[in-house]
């Protein structure tokens, strides 16, 4: 069965994953590679409409309630446009994946406690779908934070929380990376451009689809 690759891009905000999803979705099809770029939350219609809850709602969602949340979406995501895509034999990327609700729910909110990871491991198990490399882009919080100024998006929930939970999430990124050696490549971000940063990632897939 021809199955095509499933790459994430993870890390806090501001490291820089929209802007590598946008340079691999250009620069990737000129090595002759179909490409499926997306995102999370969101990636199909019903999980974008889970997104603004998850990051725009009004009233703050149980700890267990936006995990739950959080995969309702990744569900519907990976049944109606990555599983179909891997199928085809796309290389698809994603921008953020599973090793977010780790570090921003079960690192971030929860501080590591046994009884959620084991719930984000049990929710993963029931999902058929697991990155086959991951880049976890990385930054300082302070040079994150100046970039997110000088972009200007709308600022979510998430966003918005003290920068105790933002020491947790990224800490709970560097024990994710130290947990899954062969999968998750570590890149810092600063001081070096994005067409730096993206030269080593579009070198990392090469090889990884080279063998096999
Ligand atoms: N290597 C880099 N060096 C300097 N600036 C960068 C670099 N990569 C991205 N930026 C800039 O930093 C800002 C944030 O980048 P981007 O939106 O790609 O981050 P992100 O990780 O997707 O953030 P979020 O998770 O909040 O969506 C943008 O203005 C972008 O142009
Ligand atoms: C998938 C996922 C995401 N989050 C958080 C992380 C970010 O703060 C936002 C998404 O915003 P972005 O600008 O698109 O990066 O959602 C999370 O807490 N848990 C998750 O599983």
């Amino acid at each position: 069965m021809v199955r095509g690759l499933f790459v994430t891009l993870e890390g806090g905000e501001g490291v820089g994953k929209s802007t590598q999803l946008r340079l691999l979705n250009s620069v990737l099809p000129s090595y002759g590679l179909d490409v499926l770029t997306t995102r999370e939350p969101g990636g199909s219609p019903g999980a974008e409409e889970l997104r603004q809850v998850l990051l725009f709602g009004q009233s703050p969602l149980s700890l267990r309630s936006e995990i739950l949340t959080h995969f309702a979406a990744r569900f519907d995501h990976v049944d109606q446009v990555i599983a179909p895509a891997l199928a085809a034999g796309k290389v698809v990327i994603c921008d953020r994946f599973t090793d977010s609700t780790l570090a921003y729910q079960a690192y971030g909110r929860a501080d590591g406690a046994s009884e959620i990871l084991s719930l984000v491991a049990r929710l993963q198990e029931q999902l058929g779908a697991d990155p086959d490399l991951t880049f976890l882009l990385e930054a300082p919080r302070e040079v994150a934070r100046v970039r997110l100024a000088a972009r200007g998006a709308p600022v979510d929930r998430y966003e918005l929380s003290d920068e105790g939970f933002h020491a947790r999430v990224l800490a709970g990124f560097q024990q994710i990376a130290s947990d899954n050696p062969d999968r998750v490549k570590r890149i810092g971000t600063s001081g070096q451009s994005p067409e730096e940063v993206n030269s080593l990632i579009v070198k990392a897939i090469l090889s990884r689809l080279q063998q096999g």
